[in-house]
């Protein structure tokens, strides 16, 4: 454990939570030229490098209630710490090194920009929600999680599979891309049931189905451009029956975020989600692999976590 100087009274302590492996070392090398730059700030903080996120999720947890947090990795990072953050009052700052960072890239935070960071704690603290899953059936029944970003099912999480075999130093968004036309090939279209709010809301063949707090995943696919990370809602986006051209299509779309709209796109806001599937369907939960799933539920807790340079 390091600690930094403590040069600024009002400063409060951060309890830095380094993952060395986000961005496939990234972080690990970046964190010199971050540690600099906090004690060149007088900020003080304690660090915690963290072999595990059950090991991060735990030290933070033993923290107490209030104390700041700041992680330094990607979305990942981030997530293992939320069962350690919703409702305890301690509050989070984001330095993005992650490979795709797109809950940060969302709220203009690009990885390596330092500067941007930690300025920002200058700004009063800003809460956002956060989304919890239920697994409903199968294996994890039972099981929660928080999730601060977004989950995916189906071709969504296909992708995000496919993405580890991409050389580290491809930038995310040229990651996910791969990953898409990798998978597009064994496009496989699955029956779905979607209620949003208690009502039926889509049920039919689909490819895939998001449900998002922020805008974006792969490293910049704007898949849920409408999200707003402190309305206290969900986004939910599903495709429709699809062949493969189109899906591809759907995807050139997405990035440019012009998809909503279109036929074959379904999208809407609420505040409880439900999904089944007729058959096990492959899903991520912010961009780690979660195995496969027939049955899920998601729903909101508005302005859960207070974000310190959002
Ligand atoms: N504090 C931690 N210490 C060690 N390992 C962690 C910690 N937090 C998460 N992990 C593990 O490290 C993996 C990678 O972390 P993370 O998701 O932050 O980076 P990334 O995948 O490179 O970036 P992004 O999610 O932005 O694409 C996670 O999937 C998780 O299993």
């Amino acid at each position: 454990m390091l600690g930094g100087t403590l040069t600024h009274a009002t400063s409060p302590e951060f309890t830095v939570v380094l993952n060395a492996q986000a961005g496939r070392g990234l972080a690990a090398r970046k964190w010199p030229q971050l540690q600099a730059e906090l004690l060149r700030r007088g900020l003080p903080f304690t660090l915690l490098t963290t072999a595990t996120p059950e090991e991060a999720r735990a030290r933070v947890l033993a923290l107490p209630p209030h104390a700041p947090i700041m992680t330094v990795g990607g979305e990942g990072t981030v997530s293992a710490i939320l069962p350690a953050l919703v409702g305890t009052g301690r509050p989070l700052a984001i330095i993005p090194l992650g490979s795709g960072n797109d809950f940060a890239g969302m709220l203009g935070l690009r990885a390596g920009d330092f500067g941007e960071a930690l300025n920002r704690l200058a700004y009063a603290p800003r809460a956002v929600d956060v989304l919890e899953v239920q697994w409903l059936a199968g294996d994890g029944a039972g099981q929660r999680r928080y999730l601060l970003n977004g989950l995916g099912m189906g071709f969504d999480a296909q992708v995000n599979q496919a993405m580890k075999d991409t050389p580290a130093r491809w930038p995310g968004l040229a990651r996910y891309a791969w990953g898409a036309f990798a998978t597009v090939r064994h496009l496989h279209l699955s029956s779905v049931s979607v209620e949003l709010d208690g009502q039926p809301w889509y049920a039919g063949p689909s490819a895939l189905c998001a449900v998002m707090n922020g805008t974006r995943y792969g490293g910049g696919f704007r898949i849920s451009p409408h999200s707003d990370v402190r309305d206290g809602r969900l986004n939910v986006v599903a495709s429709g029956p699809i062949g493969r051209l189109e899906l591809l299509k759907l995807m050139a779309q997405v990035l440019a975020a012009r998809h909503i709209g279109q036929p074959g796109v379904h999208a809407a806001q609420g505040r409880q989600v439900s999904v089944r599937w007729n058959e096990p369907i492959a899903l991520h939960v912010d961009g780690e692999d979660a195995g496969k799933v027939t049955a899920l539920s998601v729903k909101v807790h508005p302005k859960a976590v207070q974000l310190l340079n959002a």
